[in-house]
């Protein structure tokens, strides 16, 4: 902002006002100004008293009233007449009364009144007195935010002009009662002005370091003052009849402490009488109307009823007693309604009906010991020991521990307190052990080969319709079945989902026509247990599609081969996924083009998706002899299990997608490696399995009776059962699919992604590793979200320590400062919290919604 500017800006205030503080008033305002003073000369001469007074007088009086004539003839007569009586009697007190006003009055007198005339020093520390302050307060918004240096000033007690203000008339003229004469909250009666001072009603219970009266203890200037206060009320109640004028009243008010009124009750209702009692107490420290009205000769007084006084009563409520008792006077205004339903009526005839929150304020009296309350003696059985005792009995239970004798010894307490550190939230289970050779016991037996495949592919590619028409063709779904889910799918328009709906068993999956979490469904064919994981095909759900992928021996890649829809897949999910895959293992590929129907099984375009797919997945890193093409059609179920009858698409002799999936090799697993299963689901079962938990075993084996460990919560449980593929079985090995039921653990220490291992070989639970990562994106010190299987957990690259040679492994370049995408590198990631992880482990790195790398922990 240039200087010029800064010059050029215009206070607005500056032209009210001459340089020397008054106002400049023009012609017509002189013009009118002198009648005003002619007329009020002329009204001064011929009143009465007939007074002379200057000129200059009249316009100072004109100039404070605004040129009022009427309000300025008082204000001279007022004044005039005064001067010579009183003047030096009331000195002070017309100070004070002037700068009460003055403060009252500061919106209007700002720039007029001087406060100049308050030179007196004694006069200004009687200011700070009540009504002062009362003033200030009155007009605290407007001091704050127009007169703060006024106000500074007069706490500080420098009553200096803070604004160029023209001085007050001679202070012999002036009367502050006159001139402020149409304030009328200044007619205020004195005895009002106190009401502000009376003490809160009940005590603050000590909990702020609170009234001597509730902490029971007083400190030394409460005791001074106390005394001071006792030795004041004692010269007013000998100088003041009982049944004065509210004036009189008012040191009483404030002397009336919570003690005497309470003290004073206590007499007036028994203790014993329990709630009744309190709040007799409560209505009879009620203070009575004031007698003021001729017509009552006798005050209402307090009479007090002569109450036994408790052994154990405090000293000085005992002294209380002896005191005379006073007359609590109405001081206080009309509770609110909402205030009356919090504590109840305090005043008036509502007094007599406590709400029931006031019974509350009662019982905390008691709490703190007010109203001298018995504390229950623990040493008797409690009324609803008692009741329970006569319940049992009635019922001809005998209990083992009689309420009395618990209640009643202090051994029998020990002994309670006993019990109770024994009492177990669950009993433990023992689970007898079979001893069974696993191994030996897999080997002889003659279950099928079994193999888990993940089904991806784009978002509404048709995984869902495809793998509902291999169920239902395998008989793993009845017709009926399938018949229902085409009407409920047909009710709601969504026909053509009925077969997605064999596994999108969600409703919200169904009803957004979408996959959200995996589903596992099982079909057998004659020599192989297949176990589906359909994993869902939109973005957002990637990190539940990596899940899958992590329990699949092979992969089925779905790809929508109508217009447009091949292409826009291939942008989305389709490459993600396949990525995705080979980085969790996966070796074998089926790549299903299905949707033929919509091209009318045209054969240029199968082979088109052929061989841009297969190219693909070449350079992902699968290799040519594990890459096979099926083209298909879900919904009609053409090529899945049998051959398609299409004449279009008579040019296929190719396997259908079952042969294909027969054709998988076995896959071996880890047996004899120690147990390892991540969780992949925690379930509730009924009663004879409360908690059980599924997922694959990873490596290992383990049976029933077995002692588990699950990392990261070190917890041990007992396995209970054991299922495999929905059978029941004694023993379980990798690669099978398992329930296991558990005992003696609570299931908050279970969490899917958590690993089950042996406490004689746990997996360790670390924060950082190194991983060697094929880069999706460029990778830089960046935060990761790092996923393997169901386990997620948030961290971050901290260090890229080189790139490598795709082939050889080799490092390339040691500490690149950034990773570019198709890049080999090893890096180190941290994470915040201790996850169990172990090397070799295949994981996968997300931000921001998106697949950056995925590897190999080393
Ligand atoms: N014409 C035709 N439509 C199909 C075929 N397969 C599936 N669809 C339709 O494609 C739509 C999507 O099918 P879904 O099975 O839900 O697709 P999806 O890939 O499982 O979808 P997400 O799991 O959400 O990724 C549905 O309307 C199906 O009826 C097919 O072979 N031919």
């Amino acid at each position: 902002m240039s200087r010029s500017r800064v010059k050029n800006v215009d206070f607005e205030d500056d032209d009210y006002y001459d340089d020397d503080g008054y106002e400049s008033a023009d012609p017509e305002e002189q013009e009118h100004l002198q009648r005003c003073t002619n007329e009020v000369l002329s009204q001064l001469r011929t009143g009465q008293p007939s007074l002379t007074v200057s000129k200059e007088e009249v316009q100072e009086a004109l100039w404070h009233y605004y040129n009022d004539v009427e309000k300025s003839v008082n204000y001279l007569r007022g004044s005039h007449t005064l001067v010579g009586r009183k003047k030096k009697k009331f000195k002070n007190n017309r100070l004070r009364s002037k700068v009460c006003s003055a403060i009252i009055n500061i919106p209007r007198c700002v720039g007029r009144f001087s406060l100049a005339g308050l030179e007196n020093a004694i006069a200004l520390e009687r200011l700070l007195a009540l009504d002062v302050i009362m003033a200030l307060n009155s007009n605290l918004g407007f001091i704050k935010g127009v007169c703060l240096g006024v106000w500074e000033n007069v706490l500080t007690g420098f009553l200096v002009p803070v604004y160029p203000v023209p001085l007050s008339p001679p202070s012999a003229h002036f009367s502050a009662a006159d001139f402020f004469r149409d304030s009328p909250w200044l007619n205020v009666p004195s005895h009002r002005k106190a009401d502000i001072l009376v003490e809160p009603l009940y005590p603050r219970l000590g909990l702020l370091g609170g009234a001597p009266e509730a902490s029971g203890k007083m400190s030394k200037l409460a005791a001074l003052a106390a005394a001071r206060k006792q030795k004041e009320s004692g010269q007013a109640t000998s100088n003041t009849p009982p049944a004065s004028t509210s004036e009189s009243q008012q040191p009483e008010k404030a002397k009336i402490s919570l003690k005497d009124r309470l003290a004073a009750s206590s007499k007036a209702a028994k203790p014993s009488e329990g709630l009744a009692g309190l709040q007799s107490i409560r209505r009879s420290a009620k203070p009575s109307p004031p007698a003021q009205k001729p017509s009552s000769p006798e005050p209402t007084k307090v009479v007090p009823t002569p109450a036994p006084v408790p052994k154990d009563q405090p000293e000085e409520l005992v002294d209380d007693k002896e005191e005379p008792q006073q007359q609590i006077p109405e001081i206080r205004a009309q509770p609110s309604m909402f205030a009356s339903a919090i504590i109840g009526s305090q005043t008036g005839p509502k007094m007599a009906e406590p709400s029931r929150l006031h019974s509350n304020h009662v019982d905390l009296l008691q709490i703190y010991g007010v109203d001298h309350a018995e504390p229950f003696d623990f040493s008797e059985p409690s009324p609803d020991d008692v009741v329970l005792k006569a319940q049992s009995t009635a019922k001809g239970f005998k209990s083992k521990t009689p309420a009395s004798k618990a209640g009643g010894d202090k051994k029998g307490q020990a002994g309670l307190a006993g019990d109770m550190n024994n009492l177990s939230v669950e009993e433990k289970v023992t689970v007898k052990s079979k001893n069974l050779d696993v191994l030996a016991e897999y080997n002889k037996s003659k279950r099928k080969r079994s193999a888990n495949f993940v089904v991806i592919g784009h978002v509404d590619a048709g995984k869902s319709t495809l793998m509902g028409r291999l169920l239902a063709d395998q008989g793993a779904i009845d017709q009926r079945t399938l018949d229902k889910y085409r009407k409920e799918a047909e009710k709601i328009g969504k026909g053509s989902f009925a077969l997605a709906w064999v596994l999108d068993q969600g409703s919200e999956e169904r009803a957004r026509g979408v996959t959200i979490d995996i589903a596992t469904n099982k079909f057998e064919t004659e020599n192989t247990a297949f176990t589906i994981v359909d994993a869902p095909g939109h973005r957002d759900f990637v990190p539940n599609m990596i899940a899958g992928a992590s329990q699949a021996d092979f992969a089925v890649l779905v790809i929508d081969s109508s217009v447009g829809k091949f292409e826009s897949g291939l942008k989305g999910q389709t490459k993600e996924h396949a990525l995705l895959v080979r980085s969790m293992g996966v070796q074998k590929i089926v790549v299903a083009v299905n949707k033929m129907d919509t091209v009318q099984w045209d054969k240029g375009r199968f082979d088109e998706i052929e061989q841009q797919i297969s190219s693909f997945l070449t350079t992902a890193g699968f290799q040519g002899k594990y890459i096979s093409f099926v083209p298909c059609s879900g919904v009609l179920g053409d090529n899945i299990s049998r051959r398609s009858e299409d004449s279009n698409a008579s040019w296929y002799t190719g396997r259908t997608l079952i042969e294909e999936l027969e054709t998988s090799e076995p896959y071996t697993h880890a047996l004899e490696k120690p147990l390892r299963m991540t969780i992949g689901d925690v379930f509730r079962g009924g009663v004879q399995n409360p908690i059980s938990i599924s997922g694959r075993l990873d490596s290992g084996s383990l049976q029933v009776g077995d002692q588990i460990l699950t990392m990261p919560s070190g917890e041990k449980a007992v396995i209970r059962s054991v299922e495999v593929d929905d059978d029941s079985s004694d023993w379980a090995v990798a690669g099978q699919n398992v329930v296991l039921n558990l005992a003696n653990i609570d299931p908050i220490h279970l969490r899917s992604g958590d690993v089950v291992c042996r406490s004689s070989s746990p997996i360790p639970t670390i924060t950082t590793f190194t991983a060697k990562v094929l880069a999706f994106e460029h990778l830089m010190p960046m935060l990761v979200d790092i996923h393997r299987g169901r386990l997620h957990v948030p961290g971050r690259i901290s260090k890229l320590v080189a790139s490598l040679d795709k082939g050889s492994g080799a490092p390339i370049k040691k500490r690149p400062k950034i990773v570019a995408p198709g890049t080999v590198a090893r890096v180190v990631i941290e994470m915040d919290t201790a996850v169990p992880l172990e090397a070799p482990t295949r994981i996968v790195l997300r931000t921001g919604g998106s697949t950056v790398a995925a590897g190999l922990l080393e």
